[in-house]
Order: C-alpha cells, then structure tokens, then sequence
C-alpha cells in the first residue's frame, strides 16, 4: 500500500511501497466519484503533472482536510495504484476494504452537491443541499457501498469542501436513500447479516466495468479471490458465489442463480393477483384518475392526524356507496409514493366481491405480502422458511390463513424494516372471512408505530363494531367531509362533461345543461355521475336535452331508471332473464359459462362478440372484463336483489334456480365423457394437469361445479314441477345412470371434489324431502357413498374413477354395475371387496403416523384427529376436506377434544404440554407448559373437555383435571 503526502517544498509524491509488517502510519483515505479523464493518475503523481486536471482539486481538499484532522498521510484510489501492473492491481482490490477499514478518516467527496448560496440575495439555498444529496450520483456506484460501511469514521463534504456532516448525524438520510440496516451504518461487523442482505444493498449499484459489480463486494463477504477482467458479470458472480458458499459453510452447488430460482418460485407461487395491475385496471376501466378530485383529502385534518402522529395507526375511511373511496385509496397511494424514500414500503390491496380471487382475506394477505416482498427481495426469507417445506400447497392447504399470518408478522418485525404503510380498499367486500382480517389489521397496528394502516369500506355495522376496539384508530367519514367531497364531485363533473362535449361534439348550450344538470343532482356521488355520462354516450346529440331528465337524482333512482328503460327495450325479456341469472349464480361466470345458462344464447359459445353486445343492452348494470361478466357495482346487484326483485324474478328466485339447475344438467349431459382432457393414463397425477386449448369444459364449467346447488336452492319439495326431475327416469337419475363418473372425473379436472362431496350430500338431502322411496333414492344413496369413499384417488388421479373407484366398490354398487362397461378389462383378477358398502364412509388421508384420538365437534360439523406424527387434523365432517392442520407439539399427540360450544379444541402430547387451539382459525391460543418433565408411564394419554375443565388421562393411572378458560363467551 502506498500513500500520498505533500512534501515541504509543496509537491505531490508517493510513500514507499508498505509490505508485509511494515507498520503503515495513520493516514486518511478519500471516497468519491470518477470524472472521465479528469482523474490524476498513478503515472501522474510519478511524473509529477496532471495539475491541471479537475480531479487534482479533490487531492487539495483531501490534503487539506488530513492536516485539519493531524494526518500526514492519505490514499486516493486514482493515483495510489499502479493499475497497469495486475498482480497489484488484483492485491488492491482484495486488500481495498482492509485499507478504507483502517483508515483514520474517510472523507465522502461529493462532486454533485452544492452548498453555496446561489445569490446572495437568496437566503434559503443554504439549506437545499440534502435534495442534492439524497440524489448525489455517489450513492449509485458499486465502490463505495464499501467505502461507506468499512470505515469507523466517514465525513461527508460539499465540492466546496464543506462538510455536511457524518455517518453518524446523516445516519437517518443515509438508511433511506440506500435501505442500508441502521446497524450495518454503526459498525455492526457485516458477517451478521445474512448473505440475501448484504446483497440487497448492492442491487441497483452501477460499476464501468462490469465485473466490478461482483468484485466490490469481496471486502463486505470477507472473500479473496481472483480477478478476471472480461470473464463477463455473471460468471464474477458465480464464482463470488461459490467462495460465499464455502465460508458459510451453505452447499457448494447452492449458486446465487439457483438461489434466485428458488426465489423465484417462490414468489411465482405467493403471487394471486399483482395489487399494482389491479390498481391500474380500477383506474383505467373507471376512465382514469383525476387528480383535482382527490388531493382535498391531503388538506384533511384526520388524515394529516395519521400520517403526522406517530399513535394514529389505523386511518378507516368510510362513506356510502360511489362516495369515491376506491378512488380516493388509489390517489393517497400515489401521493404517498411520490413522498416514500428507498427504506420505505408501501403494499396495498382492492378488494372486489364479485371476483373470488380477490373477496377474501387470505387473498389480502398474500397480494399485501407480495408487494411488500417485491419492494424488499429480502424479505422473501420469512415466506420460504415455510414455502421450503410446502411449495406451493402452502398457499392452497387448508392452513394458509394460519401460515401467512404468521408470515406476515414476522415481516412486520422483520429487523431492517422501516416504515410500512398497509392500505386495504373495500373491507366491505371481503366476502370471506372479513372476521379474521379486520382482527389482524388491529393486531398488527398495535405491533410497532412503524405500521400503519388506512382501510376504507362502506358504513357497515359489523365494521365498525370491530374497529371500534382499536385505540388508535382515526377515522375519516365521507359524509361528514359534505364540502370537500362536494368540490371533487364538482371537478369531476366538468371534467366528464368537457369530454363527452368533446366526443359528442354538443353545442355550448347543450353542454351548459348537462353541466346545470349534473351538479343539481349528484348529491355528492361520483357512481351517479359517471353512470349517467355512461348512458349520455348511448344518446344522440339531438335527444340529450329531452332525454337529461329521465336521469333522476340518486343511485337508486337512476338504476330505477335504467330498469325501465330495459323493459321498455325490444329485448327486455333477454335482458331480465340474464340479469336474473347473473344475480344468483355462485360465482361471477363466463361468457361460454353464460351460454349454457340461458337458453337463448346456447347457439353463442362461438360468437362471443355478439354476446358481449347483448351484455351491453343490460342498461349499464354488468360489465365484463377478462370475458367474466360483473355487476357494475355491487350497489348495482344490491339494487336489483332488493328494488327490483319482482321484476327480474317475476315467478320468485326459485323458478331461476329451477333454470339454471336445468340448463346446468342439459349442458354437462352434453359435454362430460370419459377423458374429456384426453390424459390417457389413469395415474395421472392432478397437478400436472393444464386446461387444452380450446378447453372442452369451458361452457359447462359453472354447470358442472353448481348444479346440484341450484338444485336445492329451486326448492323442489314445494313444486310439483320441480320435482318430477328427482324421480326414477327423471332427468338426475338419467344423468347418475349415464354420466355420474365422467361428472367425478370433470369435478376432479375442476379441482372440486369436496365440492363435490358436499353437493352429493346436499342431494341426498332433497332427494330424502321427497321421500318417495324409488330406486331412485337408492342410486343417490350409492352415489354418495361412492364419491365419499373414493373422493381422495379421484381427486389427485382424475381417471383413477375408471379404475381403483370401480374395482375398490361392492359388487352390489349401483354405480360399479351402471358402469361395468368402464371397467379396466386389464385387472382379470379384481379384488374381493363384499357385495355391499361397509359401514365406512369415508378414509381421510392426511396424517403419517399412527391416528391416537378423534373427536366430533359437538355440533358434528367438524372432526379432530390427533395422530403420532405430532400434528392434530381438523376435518370438515361433512366433505372430508382438511381445513387445519395444528402444528405446534414436539412429540405425539396423543389426544383431542372440543369445548362444550366447539370455538375451542384441546390436545395433549407426549411432549408434556396441552394446547388449547382457536377451532375457528386453527390458532394456538394458550399453552399448558407446567406438566414440566414427565416419565412416560404419567404422560398425557387421553383427554376430554368439559367447558373450561380438561381430565387428563395418563399412562400411570391417573386422572389430572386442569381449570382453564376454554369457551369464549
Ligand atoms: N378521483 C377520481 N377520478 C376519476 N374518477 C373518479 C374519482 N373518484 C370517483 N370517480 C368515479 O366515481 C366512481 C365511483 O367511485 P369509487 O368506485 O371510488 O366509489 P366507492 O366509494 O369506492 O364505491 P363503493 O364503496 O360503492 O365501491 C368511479 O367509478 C369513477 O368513475
């Protein structure tokens, strides 16, 4: 190492060569940008020029600011390298890091921040430099991420050579222009952090050579190793990978790129929906964002309250249907963006009832949960400590609600976080389980001031009730903001106007009254005024005068509105008859779906642009996006269920599901044969199914899923009409007779056999209504019994029903000799399984281990295994589905049982503890660890619960009984 000093007479000359044990003096070293050709060199120094160069200026302020300090010495990297001879070169930027380490000083020469006062009339320039700095091109090269983290002491200077302050005093802007740990910046050795870490602070850093991307971190992961100039960046990082590996003792084939891969898939599999692309879809299908329409909320007291005051964690805005809160959401995200530094994050989520991707909580928590990992790759950690285990089932099992909220915690606690900001659009339509999110939005705000949460959602009671539990809650209501919603709606409706004024080319006059029209009317309500604009599109230039006031004010007199205007249309019954079906199915459905529901557009599956026509004369009721047909609003369906009930039902909801029931069988009568998906072999396993294109199940998808439902929902024991079709010869028995084990295959290519289960179950039960004790009741019966006992080889080998499910039933089963011609020919000696079905319904496969105890929740809706491979099971009774698996207990478990009202359920375990388990969200709710050590003669062996008293029985013969809190009140 050499070092620069001024000699007496003032020139710039190099120390001898320090080697070996030489003992190097004090010296201060210099961190800084290259100027191209600008730099002095090694060969400069040596001749003695290179004065006139930029570059010389920084070895001025550096000699300069080493005398202030008392040091003689220092090294600049620019002319204290011989760089045209390679073994040093190589010896230097492997020993680089040492040297920045044991400097004295480091003084951060920021060429590209200014301190100066620009004029001197301009008294505030003083204070703009930490713009210039948060943005200052030093802190994007690859070099000096080592350069600020290995030296004790680094000082930060102007070009002026006015310093700025330190590591220590900039410590906050330095964390959030690089997301480097609060710990790392104060000295905390780098080993501690884990390898994806110290990665995570290089990603982004640029290098002129490409190699050197690789090379400048050989000091951070305490690596030596070769330099290959031209070996290319990947293969640098290859090998930086390798010798990682080998010091921290990971698998030598573990590269970063495979590292990567699995990342990947990781993510790949978390992923549900891209919140990012639902937010651009919501503002593009809404027309756009207008930001004058919702900044008044920046000016807004409550929220300045949540984003000033460190205690206000959990902002809820809230307000009646069309207020604008999707939009509102969508414009505080983009503010807050415009405002974030790098150590911030930001995830968000819409939900949309009408899309069963997105209704849930578990769907929240995974889009929140991806976001947040896509900002920070490092956190991807704490999702594949558990997605290691499961791939991609973890997100699929019964258990995801537990396990990503697990996940989700340890984010929020996650060390190198610094502030998060969780934004959740429409609680209201979180269909599923809205219970358990609102419960861990309010657990998690209270987890550290650094979470903050702002929800919207309509003014629903249930809401409000369980927000109300949360202390530090601000809310913002819509209603009570009359001025400032009003002044948005009002640049809303100018702006709405101008356009269709423009589009329809309409004269001053015409445009006048629209604008007097719509801001008499809207009641603070964007929904109304974008509906009305939308029918105003529809309406020549010359009929908008006469026809503006049909458009009465509020929403429910404008779809009042637009009903009539249906009916009145020359395709009034078409409309009503689809509407009506929209509105009851189970789930938002297809235009092929759609086709094979009303009868009037069966010949359509091919013509889907007609179709999407016809959804067009529904008023502006649906909408269709992706080919999926959706109210426009869930106000909208809310309208139709309730205001215009009889309309659209005019024989009551049960003839429609009467309808749909009927078109349902007719459609996968028609379509489901053996193979539909052309798998051939009867092993093969479901998840290496993909749907062909085209897809044979496309039109009869929904029919296949929900017949059954709609079935039981016409109600067919109060209509005789109803009824005929559950007779012998009628269309179900048909159907069973004929199609019954292509309809499992189908339900298994639909992913739906506990559907399927439970929809057998829900027909045995109106079959029983009936009670007309036919043979038809019988091949019900036998149909049930057959899907329940074969449900789990049918559903991970969808034709295994041509096979084991045939060969593995009774003789005497109905469906076994209905398809006998299904037979495999192949198997000449079948196995002797009895004439008729056992007394066992159903196998439930799950656990590895010996099952010890189960347990019938006392409302027998649910079962409770608990086996030897340590985890208890919970079963749904009635489809077999695992819906948890508790995992928690070391050792065997040996025992279970449910709480007089079923919300709780106990096991006991070998490993001397007792959990007592949340049987509602399959949580551990309280641990009984005072069994303290135990022979395994007195370890627990069987257990019941009798409201808050748990007998345990041991291996010693003895009865312990325990006192705890079970039931929740
Ligand atoms: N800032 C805005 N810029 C552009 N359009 C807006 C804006 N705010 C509201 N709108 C319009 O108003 C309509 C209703 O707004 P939005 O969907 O945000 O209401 P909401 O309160 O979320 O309704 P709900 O709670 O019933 O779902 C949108 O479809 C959009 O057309």
């Amino acid at each position: 190492m050499r070092l620069l000093e001024f000699t007496s007479g003032n020139s710039l000359v190099l120390t001898k060569d320090f080697i070996g044990d030489d003992k190097i003096p004090p010296y201060a070293i210099l961190s800084h940008t290259w100027e191209d050709g600008q730099e002095v060199d090694f060969t400069d120094v040596r001749g003695g020029t290179g004065q006139d160069k930029t570059g010389y200026n920084k070895i001025l302020f550096c000699k300069q600011q080493a005398e202030r300090d008392g040091l003689q010495y220092f090294w600049i990297d620019t002319c204290c390298i011989d760089k045209s001879n390679h073994v040093e070169l190589q010896d230097a930027i492997n020993s680089m890091f040492r040297w920045y380490q044991n400097a004295e000083k480091c003084y951060v020469y920021l060429s590209d921040v200014l301190i100066a006062k620009r004029k001197a009339s301009d008294e505030f320039s003083e204070c703009t430099w930490e713009t210039a700095f948060r943005g200052s091109k030093w802190f994007t090269r690859g070099w000096t991420l080592q350069e600020l983290l290995a030296p004790r002491s680094v000082g930060f200077f102007s070009r002026e050579g006015k310093l700025l302050g330190n590591k220590t005093t900039l410590e906050r802007q330095i964390h959030e222009i690089t997301g480097i740990n609060h710990l790392a910046l104060r000295g905390t050795p780098l080993y501690e952090f884990s390898v994806e870490t110290r990665l995570s602070w290089a990603k982004g850093r640029k290098t002129t050579r490409k190699e050197d991307r690789a090379y400048s971190l050989l000091g951070i992961f305490g690596i030596y190793m070769s330099l290959i100039y031209g070996e290319g960046e990947d293969n640098a990082f290859k090998r930086l990978q390798k010798k990682i590996n080998r010091s921290t003792g990971a698998p030598e084939q573990q590269t970063l790129a495979q590292k990567e891969r699995e990342d990947q898939q990781c993510i790949q599999h978390l992923r549900l929906t891209d919140p990012r692309d639902d937010k651009k879809r919501i503002e593009e299908t809404k027309g756009g964002i207008l930001e004058n329409s919702y900044r008044w909320v920046l000016e807004n007291s409550d929220f300045q309250r949540w984003r000033d005051e460190q205690e206000s964690r959990l902002l809820w805005i809230k307000g009646d249907p069309g207020k604008g809160k999707t939009m509102l959401l969508c414009g505080i995200i983009n503010e807050l963006k415009k405002s974030m530094t790098k150590a911030n994050l930001m995830s968000y989520f819409f939900c949309q009832a009408t899309d069963s991707h997105i209704n849930n909580a578990t769907a929240v928590l995974r889009g929140l949960i991806y976001l947040l990992v896509d900002q920070q790759p490092s956190l991807i950690s704490h999702v594949r400590k558990k997605h290691d285990h499961a791939g991609k089932s973890l997100f699929e099992d019964a258990n995801v609600w537990v396990a990503l909220s697990e996940i989700f915690i340890n984010i929020l606690q996650d060390p190198s976080l610094n502030s998060v900001n969780l934004i959740i659009d429409a609680l209201d339509e979180c269909i599923v389980d809205l219970p358990k999110l609102l419960d861990f939005v309010i657990r998690t705000s209270s987890i550290s001031s650094h979470v903050k949460w702002i929800v919207s959602s309509r003014n629903c009671p249930n809401i409000e009730e369980c927000l109300e539990r949360e202390r530090h809650k601000v809310r913002l209501s819509l209603e009570l903001n009359t001025a400032s919603v009003s002044a948005a709606v009002r640049f809303y409706i100018r702006h709405r106007v101008t356009q269709l004024a423009q589009e329809k080319n309409y004269s001053h006059e015409i445009q006048n009254a629209v604008l007097a029209y719509l801001s008499l009317n809207a009641n603070d309500t964007f929904l109304w005024v974008a509906l009305v604009c939308q029918n105003l599109k529809k309406i020549s230039r010359w009929k908008v005068l006469a026809k503006l006031k049909v458009f009465p004010p509020g929403l429910n007199y404008l779809y009042k509105r637009m009903m009539q205007y249906i009916s009145t249309s020359d395709d009034a019954a078409l409309c009503k008859r689809i509407l009506a079906s929209i509105a009851v199915v189970y789930r938002p459905i297809t235009l092929e779906e759609l086709t094979a529901l009303v009868e009037e557009l069966k010949d359509m599956a091919n013509d889907l642009e007609s179709l999407r026509e016809i959804i067009g004369l529904c008023g502006s009721f649906l909408t269709i996006r992706n080919s999926i047909i959706y109210f426009v609003h869930q106000s909208a369906q809310d309208f139709l269920l309730t205001e215009e009930f009889n309309t659209i039902f005019p024989s009551g909801k049960e003839e429609v599901h009467y309808v749909l029931f009927s078109r349902s069988l007719l459609a996968i009568s028609k379509t489901l044969r053996r193979d539909i998906y052309s798998l051939h072999a009867l092993r093969y396993p479901i998840e290496q199914v993909t749907h062909p294109t085209p897809d044979p199940l496309a039109v009869s998808r929904y029919s296949c899923i929900y017949w059954i439902d709609h079935l039981y929902d016409c109600n067919p024991r109060s209509s005789v009409n109803h009824r005929v079709d559950l007779q012998d010869g009628g269309a179900v028995d048909i159907f069973l007779r004929e199609r019954y084990l292509y309809w499992l295959e189908a339900l298994s290519l639909c992913r739906s056999m506990s559907k399927g289960v439970v929809s057998m179950a829900k027909l045995e039960a109106v079959t029983d209504m009936i009670a007309n004790a036919s043979l038809f009741d019988k091949l019900v019966r036998d149909a049930r019994r057959f899907i329940m006992y074969h449900k789990w080889a049918i559903e991970n080998s969808p034709l295994q029903a041509y096979a084991s499910a045939l060969v593995f039933s009774p003789t005497y089963s109905f469906i076994r000799r209905l398809f006998k011609k299904e037979d495999p020919k192949w198997i000449s000696n079948k196995p002797d399984i009895g004439e008729r079905w056992g007394t066992c319904l159903q196998t439930l496969e799950g656990h590895s281990h010996i099952v010890g105890s189960v347990a019938f929740s006392h409302d027998s809706t649910r079962l409770a295994s608990a086996s030897h491979d340590r985890v208890v099971r919970v079963w749904d009774a009635s489809s077999g589905e695992c819906i948890y698996t508790l995992e928690g207990h070391s050792d065997s478990v040996s025992s279970v049982a449910f709480s007089r009202n079923s919300t709780r359920l106990a096991s006991a375990s070998h490993d001397c503890t007792v959990r007592v388990w949340d049987a509602s969200r399959g949580e551990c709710v309280h641990t009984l660890e005072h069994l303290v050590w135990l022979p395994p003669e007195y370890r627990p062996l069987c257990s019941a619960v009798s409201g808050n008293t748990i007998g345990i029985g041991t291996g010693s013969g003895r009865v312990w009984i325990f006192r705890v809190q079970l039931d929740t009140p």
